[in-house]
Protein backbone atom coordinates (compact mmCIF):
# COMPACT_ATOMS: atom_id res chain seq x y z
CA UNK A 1 0.00 0.00 0.00
CA UNK A 2 1.30 3.57 -0.72
CA UNK A 3 1.35 5.61 2.38
CA UNK A 4 1.24 9.16 2.59
CA UNK A 5 5.13 9.23 3.97
CA UNK A 6 6.25 6.92 1.17
CA UNK A 7 4.67 9.20 -1.97
CA UNK A 8 5.29 12.98 -0.14
CA UNK A 9 9.02 11.48 0.50
CA UNK A 10 9.48 10.78 -3.12
CA UNK A 11 7.53 13.87 -4.32
CA UNK A 12 9.90 15.96 -1.98
CA UNK A 13 13.11 14.29 -2.62
CA UNK A 14 12.15 14.71 -6.53
CA UNK A 15 11.13 18.30 -5.81
CA UNK A 16 14.28 18.83 -3.77
CA UNK A 17 16.61 17.25 -6.83
CA UNK A 18 14.36 19.62 -9.73
CA UNK A 19 15.27 22.90 -6.99
CA UNK A 20 11.43 24.01 -6.53
CA UNK A 21 10.80 24.19 -3.31
CA UNK A 22 7.32 25.82 -3.81
CA UNK A 23 6.43 23.85 -6.29
CA UNK A 24 7.61 20.54 -4.39
CA UNK A 25 5.80 21.54 -1.19
CA UNK A 26 2.26 22.30 -3.54
CA UNK A 27 3.39 18.75 -4.75
CA UNK A 28 4.04 16.95 -1.40
CA UNK A 29 1.09 18.17 -0.49
CA UNK A 30 -1.41 16.94 -3.18
CA UNK A 31 0.72 13.15 -2.96
CA UNK A 32 0.39 13.81 0.75
CA UNK A 33 -3.04 14.57 0.39
CA UNK A 34 -3.97 11.39 -2.19
CA UNK A 35 -1.87 8.95 -0.08
CA UNK A 36 -3.41 9.58 3.26
CA UNK A 37 -7.19 8.99 1.79
CA UNK A 38 -6.29 5.80 0.33
CA UNK A 39 -4.39 4.92 3.96
CA UNK A 40 -6.74 6.48 6.66
CA UNK A 41 -9.34 4.30 4.82
CA UNK A 42 -7.50 1.23 4.55
CA UNK A 43 -6.21 1.82 8.36
CA UNK A 44 -7.51 -0.34 10.98
CA UNK A 45 -7.64 3.09 13.11
CA UNK A 46 -11.15 4.59 12.06
CA UNK A 47 -11.06 8.29 13.35
CA UNK A 48 -13.79 9.09 15.64
CA UNK A 49 -15.01 11.91 14.28
CA UNK A 50 -17.23 13.10 17.33
CA UNK A 51 -14.10 13.17 19.29
CA UNK A 52 -13.27 10.45 21.79
CA UNK A 53 -16.07 11.45 23.84
CA UNK A 54 -18.63 9.70 21.37
CA UNK A 55 -20.50 12.97 21.43
CA UNK A 56 -21.36 12.73 17.70
CA UNK A 57 -20.85 11.88 14.61
CA UNK A 58 -18.72 14.64 13.40
CA UNK A 59 -17.82 15.63 9.58
CA UNK A 60 -15.21 14.49 7.82
CA UNK A 61 -14.14 18.74 6.93
CA UNK A 62 -10.77 18.55 9.19
CA UNK A 63 -9.89 14.61 9.01
CA UNK A 64 -8.18 14.99 5.63
CA UNK A 65 -6.64 18.38 5.00
CA UNK A 66 -4.91 19.49 2.46
CA UNK A 67 -1.35 19.41 3.65
CA UNK A 68 0.07 17.32 6.47
CA UNK A 69 -0.40 19.59 9.57
CA UNK A 70 1.92 19.27 12.80
CA UNK A 71 1.11 19.32 16.17
CA UNK A 72 4.63 19.72 18.67
CA UNK A 73 4.72 19.06 22.53
CA UNK A 74 7.52 20.30 24.56
CA UNK A 75 8.61 22.67 21.35
CA UNK A 76 10.48 25.18 24.00
CA UNK A 77 13.16 22.37 24.94
CA UNK A 78 16.47 21.90 23.74
CA UNK A 79 15.08 19.64 20.74
CA UNK A 80 11.49 21.39 19.62
CA UNK A 81 13.31 24.54 19.56
CA UNK A 82 16.04 23.59 16.56
CA UNK A 83 13.37 21.35 15.25
CA UNK A 84 10.54 23.66 15.11
CA UNK A 85 12.72 26.16 12.61
CA UNK A 86 13.83 22.68 10.32
CA UNK A 87 10.61 21.17 10.31
CA UNK A 88 8.55 24.62 9.43
CA UNK A 89 11.22 24.71 6.32
CA UNK A 90 10.13 21.56 4.85
CA UNK A 91 6.60 21.80 5.29
CA UNK A 92 5.73 25.20 5.57
CA UNK A 93 5.72 27.28 9.01
CA UNK A 94 1.52 27.39 9.18
CA UNK A 95 1.46 23.76 9.13
CA UNK A 96 3.40 23.73 12.20
CA UNK A 97 1.52 24.59 15.18
CA UNK A 98 4.08 24.18 18.15
CA UNK A 99 2.75 23.56 21.99
CA UNK A 100 4.67 23.87 25.28
CA UNK A 101 3.84 24.96 29.09
CA UNK A 102 6.34 27.65 29.35
CA UNK A 103 7.22 29.73 25.71
CA UNK A 104 9.71 32.93 24.25
CA UNK A 105 9.40 35.93 22.51
CA UNK A 106 11.42 34.13 19.76
CA UNK A 107 9.05 31.09 19.57
CA UNK A 108 5.85 33.48 19.84
CA UNK A 109 6.87 35.16 16.59
CA UNK A 110 8.02 32.28 14.68
CA UNK A 111 4.81 30.69 13.79
CA UNK A 112 1.36 29.14 15.38
CA UNK A 113 2.17 28.75 19.37
CA UNK A 114 -0.75 27.15 21.84
CA UNK A 115 -0.47 26.94 25.25
CA UNK A 116 -0.81 22.77 26.18
CA UNK A 117 0.25 20.98 28.82
CA UNK A 118 0.19 17.22 27.73
CA UNK A 119 -1.53 16.31 30.83
CA UNK A 120 -5.09 17.79 29.59
CA UNK A 121 -6.29 15.08 27.08
CA UNK A 122 -9.42 17.73 26.27
CA UNK A 123 -7.25 20.85 25.39
CA UNK A 124 -5.32 19.05 23.36
CA UNK A 125 -8.23 17.33 21.43
CA UNK A 126 -9.26 21.18 20.96
CA UNK A 127 -5.84 22.00 19.27
CA UNK A 128 -5.63 18.97 16.75
CA UNK A 129 -9.45 19.37 16.33
CA UNK A 130 -9.18 23.13 15.31
CA UNK A 131 -6.13 22.83 13.26
CA UNK A 132 -6.91 20.32 11.44
CA UNK A 133 -3.81 18.08 12.66
CA UNK A 134 -2.36 14.75 11.14
CA UNK A 135 1.03 14.40 13.07
CA UNK A 136 2.18 14.72 16.53
CA UNK A 137 5.92 15.13 17.21
CA UNK A 138 5.56 14.67 21.12
CA UNK A 139 8.70 16.24 22.59
CA UNK A 140 7.15 17.40 26.21
CA UNK A 141 9.26 14.90 28.74
CA UNK A 142 10.79 14.84 32.11
CA UNK A 143 14.65 14.22 31.48
CA UNK A 144 16.73 11.68 33.53
CA UNK A 145 18.52 14.17 35.56
CA UNK A 146 15.65 16.77 36.88
CA UNK A 147 13.11 12.97 37.07
CA UNK A 148 15.30 12.16 39.35
CA UNK A 149 15.13 15.10 41.45
CA UNK A 150 11.03 14.83 41.24
CA UNK A 151 10.30 11.02 40.24
CA UNK A 152 6.70 11.78 41.09
CA UNK A 153 5.79 14.34 38.59
CA UNK A 154 8.44 12.29 35.91
CA UNK A 155 5.97 9.66 36.16
CA UNK A 156 3.20 11.53 35.62
CA UNK A 157 4.54 13.97 32.49
CA UNK A 158 6.00 11.19 31.23
CA UNK A 159 2.89 8.06 30.91
CA UNK A 160 0.20 10.53 30.86
CA UNK A 161 1.09 12.88 28.24
CA UNK A 162 2.24 9.44 25.78
CA UNK A 163 -0.85 8.18 26.74
CA UNK A 164 -2.82 11.25 25.97
CA UNK A 165 -1.01 11.47 22.99
CA UNK A 166 -1.63 7.62 21.42
CA UNK A 167 -5.54 8.02 22.63
CA UNK A 168 -6.25 11.11 20.78
CA UNK A 169 -3.79 9.36 17.44
CA UNK A 170 -6.20 6.31 17.58
CA UNK A 171 -9.08 8.51 17.70
CA UNK A 172 -8.42 10.87 14.76
CA UNK A 173 -5.60 8.26 12.74
CA UNK A 174 -3.12 10.66 13.23
CA UNK A 175 0.94 9.53 13.03
CA UNK A 176 2.60 9.78 15.78
CA UNK A 177 6.07 10.25 16.50
CA UNK A 178 8.04 10.31 20.05
CA UNK A 179 11.62 10.26 20.64
CA UNK A 180 12.71 7.57 23.00
CA UNK A 181 16.07 7.13 24.81
CA UNK A 182 19.25 5.16 25.56
CA UNK A 183 17.99 5.30 28.94
CA UNK A 184 15.52 2.76 28.43
CA UNK A 185 18.80 0.18 29.44
CA UNK A 186 20.47 -0.59 32.48
CA UNK A 187 23.61 -2.20 34.14
CA UNK A 188 22.44 -5.44 33.02
CA UNK A 189 22.03 -4.80 29.25
CA UNK A 190 25.33 -5.47 27.39
CA UNK A 191 27.40 -2.05 27.38
CA UNK A 192 29.30 -2.06 24.03
CA UNK A 193 26.95 -1.79 20.76
CA UNK A 194 24.05 -2.31 22.67
CA UNK A 195 21.32 -4.17 20.10
CA UNK A 196 17.95 -2.93 19.09
CA UNK A 197 15.98 -5.79 20.73
CA UNK A 198 17.55 -6.56 24.23
CA UNK A 199 17.50 -6.52 28.49
CA UNK A 200 15.70 -3.09 29.46
CA UNK A 201 15.58 -2.79 32.89
CA UNK A 202 16.99 1.14 33.48
CA UNK A 203 17.42 2.37 37.07
CA UNK A 204 16.01 6.09 36.77
CA UNK A 205 12.42 6.67 36.48
CA UNK A 206 12.80 8.49 32.92
CA UNK A 207 14.56 5.31 31.89
CA UNK A 208 11.29 3.39 33.58
CA UNK A 209 8.85 6.16 31.48
CA UNK A 210 10.00 5.25 28.35
CA UNK A 211 10.18 1.72 28.28
CA UNK A 212 6.47 2.15 28.86
CA UNK A 213 6.49 4.73 26.32
CA UNK A 214 8.21 2.38 23.36
CA UNK A 215 6.03 -0.60 24.78
CA UNK A 216 2.49 1.73 24.71
CA UNK A 217 3.18 2.81 21.33
CA UNK A 218 4.39 -0.77 19.78
CA UNK A 219 0.57 -1.76 21.57
CA UNK A 220 -1.20 1.32 19.65
CA UNK A 221 -0.01 0.44 16.44
CA UNK A 222 -0.52 -3.24 17.00
CA UNK A 223 -4.04 -2.91 18.35
CA UNK A 224 -5.30 -0.18 16.74
CA UNK A 225 -3.04 0.60 13.54
CA UNK A 226 -1.25 3.97 15.08
CA UNK A 227 1.85 4.86 12.57
CA UNK A 228 4.13 5.30 15.70
CA UNK A 229 7.68 5.89 15.16
CA UNK A 230 10.67 6.24 17.97
CA UNK A 231 14.34 6.74 17.75
CA UNK A 232 16.55 6.05 20.82
CA UNK A 233 18.42 9.38 20.65
CA UNK A 234 21.96 9.36 22.17
CA UNK A 235 22.97 12.36 24.11
CA UNK A 236 22.30 15.45 21.90
CA UNK A 237 24.48 18.38 21.77
CA UNK A 238 23.87 21.90 20.73
CA UNK A 239 24.69 25.13 20.19
CA UNK A 240 21.21 27.26 20.46
CA UNK A 241 19.42 25.62 22.78
CA UNK A 242 20.23 24.70 26.50
CA UNK A 243 19.51 21.15 27.80
CA UNK A 244 16.76 20.51 29.99
CA UNK A 245 18.21 18.07 33.02
CA UNK A 246 19.74 15.36 31.61
CA UNK A 247 22.80 13.26 32.35
CA UNK A 248 24.25 13.87 28.82
CA UNK A 249 24.03 18.30 29.23
CA UNK A 250 27.99 18.57 30.14
CA UNK A 251 28.91 18.11 26.26
CA UNK A 252 27.07 21.27 26.02
CA UNK A 253 27.67 23.44 29.05
CA UNK A 254 31.87 22.38 28.66
CA UNK A 255 31.49 24.37 25.30
CA UNK A 256 30.35 27.57 27.39
CA UNK A 257 32.84 27.10 30.03
CA UNK A 258 36.01 26.50 27.67
CA UNK A 259 35.10 29.74 25.81
CA UNK A 260 33.97 31.83 28.30
CA UNK A 261 36.95 31.15 31.69
CA UNK A 262 38.93 28.00 30.15
CA UNK A 263 37.93 25.68 32.83
CA UNK A 264 35.06 23.09 33.16
CA UNK A 265 34.05 21.31 36.35
CA UNK A 266 32.64 17.98 34.97
CA UNK A 267 29.49 16.68 36.79
CA UNK A 268 30.46 12.89 35.41
CA UNK A 269 33.70 10.83 35.50
CA UNK A 270 36.47 11.07 32.98
CA UNK A 271 36.02 8.11 31.77
CA UNK A 272 32.60 7.63 31.59
CA UNK A 273 31.73 7.09 27.54
CA UNK A 274 28.50 7.75 26.14
CA UNK A 275 26.88 7.75 22.82
CA UNK A 276 25.91 11.48 21.32
CA UNK A 277 25.10 13.32 18.43
CA UNK A 278 25.14 16.67 17.14
CA UNK A 279 21.86 18.14 16.66
CA UNK A 280 22.16 18.64 12.94
CA UNK A 281 22.21 15.47 13.12
CA UNK A 282 19.83 14.66 15.14
CA UNK A 283 17.69 17.03 13.31
CA UNK A 284 17.82 14.48 10.36
CA UNK A 285 17.65 11.39 11.88
CA UNK A 286 13.94 12.77 13.02
CA UNK A 287 12.89 13.95 9.65
CA UNK A 288 14.04 10.84 7.99
CA UNK A 289 12.17 8.33 10.24
CA UNK A 290 9.13 10.75 9.70
CA UNK A 291 9.08 10.64 6.35
CA UNK A 292 10.71 7.11 5.91
CA UNK A 293 8.35 4.31 3.89
CA UNK A 294 6.47 2.85 6.00
CA UNK A 295 7.11 -0.53 4.61
CA UNK A 296 10.61 -0.13 4.86
CA UNK A 297 10.30 0.57 8.92
CA UNK A 298 10.34 -3.50 10.49
CA UNK A 299 9.99 -2.21 13.93
CA UNK A 300 8.53 0.86 15.89
CA UNK A 301 11.62 2.02 17.41
CA UNK A 302 15.19 1.96 16.23
CA UNK A 303 18.79 2.59 17.95
CA UNK A 304 20.53 5.81 16.29
CA UNK A 305 24.12 7.23 17.37
CA UNK A 306 27.03 9.32 15.97
CA UNK A 307 29.74 8.62 17.74
CA UNK A 308 31.27 7.63 21.43
CA UNK A 309 32.91 9.17 23.52
CA UNK A 310 34.16 10.32 27.32
CA UNK A 311 34.41 13.60 29.16
CA UNK A 312 38.55 13.39 29.04
CA UNK A 313 38.29 12.51 24.95
CA UNK A 314 35.59 15.45 24.44
CA UNK A 315 38.09 17.41 26.35
CA UNK A 316 40.86 16.86 24.31
CA UNK A 317 39.06 17.33 21.25
CA UNK A 318 38.18 21.12 22.90
CA UNK A 319 42.14 21.39 23.75
CA UNK A 320 43.04 20.81 20.39
CA UNK A 321 41.70 24.05 18.97
CA UNK A 322 41.90 25.94 22.38
CA UNK A 323 45.14 24.57 24.34
CA UNK A 324 44.86 26.60 27.69
CA UNK A 325 41.59 24.66 28.38
CA UNK A 326 41.24 22.76 31.56
CA UNK A 327 38.92 20.09 33.11
CA UNK A 328 38.45 18.67 36.04
CA UNK A 329 35.86 16.07 37.50
CA UNK A 330 33.24 16.31 40.43
CA UNK A 331 31.38 13.09 39.58
CA UNK A 332 27.54 13.12 41.58
CA UNK A 333 24.71 11.56 40.96
CA UNK A 334 24.64 11.46 37.32
CA UNK A 335 27.96 9.88 37.07
CA UNK A 336 26.31 7.07 38.61
CA UNK A 337 23.20 6.97 35.96
CA UNK A 338 25.77 7.38 32.86
CA UNK A 339 27.47 4.32 34.60
CA UNK A 340 24.03 2.09 33.88
CA UNK A 341 23.87 3.66 29.80
CA UNK A 342 25.66 1.85 26.83
CA UNK A 343 28.75 3.18 26.02
CA UNK A 344 27.66 2.73 22.28
CA UNK A 345 24.98 1.27 20.67
CA UNK A 346 24.15 -0.40 17.44
CA UNK A 347 22.30 1.30 14.69
CA UNK A 348 22.44 -1.03 11.99
CA UNK A 349 18.92 -1.82 11.30
CA UNK A 350 18.30 2.07 11.20
CA UNK A 351 21.39 2.46 8.61
CA UNK A 352 19.95 -0.80 6.81
CA UNK A 353 16.04 -0.19 6.81
CA UNK A 354 16.01 3.81 6.22
CA UNK A 355 19.43 5.19 5.46
CA UNK A 356 20.48 6.47 8.50
CA UNK A 357 24.54 8.09 8.47
CA UNK A 358 26.02 10.53 10.65
CA UNK A 359 27.70 13.67 9.56
CA UNK A 360 29.71 14.49 12.45
CA UNK A 361 32.39 12.79 13.89
CA UNK A 362 33.64 14.03 17.46
CA UNK A 363 35.91 17.24 16.29
CA UNK A 364 33.36 17.90 13.89
CA UNK A 365 31.00 18.34 16.39
CA UNK A 366 33.49 20.31 18.48
CA UNK A 367 34.43 22.42 15.74
CA UNK A 368 31.44 23.65 15.13
CA UNK A 369 30.24 24.03 18.76
CA UNK A 370 33.12 26.42 19.25
CA UNK A 371 32.08 28.09 16.27
CA UNK A 372 29.24 28.75 17.15
CA UNK A 373 29.23 29.68 20.50
CA UNK A 374 31.93 31.72 19.71
CA UNK A 375 29.82 33.93 17.93
CA UNK A 376 27.50 33.91 20.27
CA UNK A 377 29.91 34.64 23.57
CA UNK A 378 32.03 37.32 20.93
CA UNK A 379 34.85 35.41 21.69
CA UNK A 380 38.23 35.18 19.79
CA UNK A 381 38.72 31.81 18.33
CA UNK A 382 42.31 30.64 16.90
CA UNK A 383 43.20 31.61 13.64
CA UNK A 384 43.61 28.18 12.34
CA UNK A 385 39.90 27.34 13.12
CA UNK A 386 38.47 30.53 12.04
CA UNK A 387 40.63 29.94 8.53
CA UNK A 388 39.50 26.43 8.91
CA UNK A 389 35.39 26.59 9.10
CA UNK A 390 35.90 29.34 6.81
CA UNK A 391 37.41 27.76 3.90
CA UNK A 392 35.17 24.33 4.53
CA UNK A 393 31.94 26.40 4.82
CA UNK A 394 31.23 23.61 7.59
CA UNK A 395 33.37 21.42 9.14
CA UNK A 396 31.09 18.57 8.49
CA UNK A 397 32.92 15.09 8.44
CA UNK A 398 30.93 12.89 5.88
CA UNK A 399 30.59 9.75 7.26
CA UNK A 400 29.31 6.80 4.82
CA UNK A 401 26.35 4.64 5.33
CA UNK A 402 27.17 1.84 7.50
CA UNK A 403 30.62 2.77 8.78
CA UNK A 404 31.40 4.57 12.03
CA UNK A 405 32.08 8.01 12.09
CA UNK A 406 35.63 8.37 12.93
CA UNK A 407 35.83 9.85 16.53
CA UNK A 408 36.83 7.51 19.19
CA UNK A 409 35.98 3.15 17.75
CA UNK A 410 33.53 1.81 19.56
CA UNK A 411 35.84 -0.56 20.70
CA UNK A 412 38.03 1.81 22.62
CA UNK A 413 35.03 3.73 23.97
CA UNK A 414 34.98 1.50 27.00
N1 LIG B 1 18.19 16.09 24.66
C1 LIG B 1 18.68 14.87 24.68
O1 LIG B 1 19.89 14.65 24.82
C2 LIG B 1 17.76 13.69 24.49
C3 LIG B 1 18.33 12.41 24.41
C4 LIG B 1 17.49 11.31 24.29
C5 LIG B 1 16.11 11.50 24.16
N2 LIG B 1 15.59 12.75 24.21
C6 LIG B 1 14.15 12.89 24.08
O2 LIG B 1 13.80 13.96 23.22
C7 LIG B 1 12.61 14.58 23.66
C8 LIG B 1 12.84 16.07 23.84
O3 LIG B 1 13.86 16.24 24.81
P1 LIG B 1 14.52 17.65 25.14
O4 LIG B 1 15.95 17.40 25.37
O5 LIG B 1 14.10 18.66 24.16
O6 LIG B 1 13.86 17.94 26.56
P2 LIG B 1 13.76 19.34 27.33
O7 LIG B 1 13.71 19.03 28.78
O8 LIG B 1 14.78 20.28 26.84
O9 LIG B 1 12.35 19.87 26.84
C9 LIG B 1 11.16 19.28 27.27
C10 LIG B 1 10.05 20.32 27.17
O10 LIG B 1 8.85 19.71 27.67
C11 LIG B 1 8.13 20.71 28.35
N3 LIG B 1 7.20 20.10 29.30
C12 LIG B 1 7.46 19.57 30.51
N4 LIG B 1 6.32 19.17 31.09
C13 LIG B 1 5.32 19.44 30.22
C14 LIG B 1 3.93 19.25 30.24
N5 LIG B 1 3.30 18.72 31.31
N6 LIG B 1 3.21 19.62 29.16
C15 LIG B 1 3.83 20.18 28.09
N7 LIG B 1 5.13 20.41 28.02
C16 LIG B 1 5.89 20.03 29.08
C17 LIG B 1 9.19 21.56 29.05
O11 LIG B 1 8.67 22.85 29.36
C18 LIG B 1 10.30 21.58 28.02
O12 LIG B 1 10.24 22.74 27.21
C19 LIG B 1 12.20 13.84 24.93
O13 LIG B 1 11.27 12.86 24.62
C20 LIG B 1 13.48 13.20 25.39
O14 LIG B 1 13.24 12.03 26.12
C21 LIG B 1 16.37 13.85 24.39
C1 LIG C 1 20.15 10.65 27.10
C2 LIG C 1 18.98 11.51 27.28
O1 LIG C 1 17.80 10.84 27.28
C3 LIG C 1 19.02 12.80 28.00
N1 LIG C 1 19.98 13.69 27.39
C4 LIG C 1 19.36 12.63 29.46
O2 LIG C 1 20.53 12.69 29.77
O3 LIG C 1 18.50 12.44 30.24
Amino acid sequence: MATPSLVASVVLQTSRALGSASAGLRLAAAAWNAARQVHTSASSSTPQLGGYMRTGTGTEVEAHPETPRFFVTGACGQIGQEFLPFLRSKVGVDNVVASDVRTSRKLLDSGPFSYCDVLDKDNMARIILENGITHVVHFATLLSAIGERNPALALKVNTHGIQNVLDLAAAHGLSVYAPSTIAVFGSSTPRHNTPDDTVMRPHTMYGITKVHQELLGQYYHDRYGVDYRSLRYPGIISANAPPGGGTTDYGVEIFGAALQTGHYNCFLDSDAALPMMYMPDCLEATWQIITAPRDHLKQTTYNVTAVSFTPAELAEAIRHRLPHFSISYSPDFRDSIAKTWPASIDDSAARQQWGWAPKFDLQALADDMLTRLAAKYKVQLPPELVAQQQGSGSSRSVVAAGEKPAGTPVAAAV
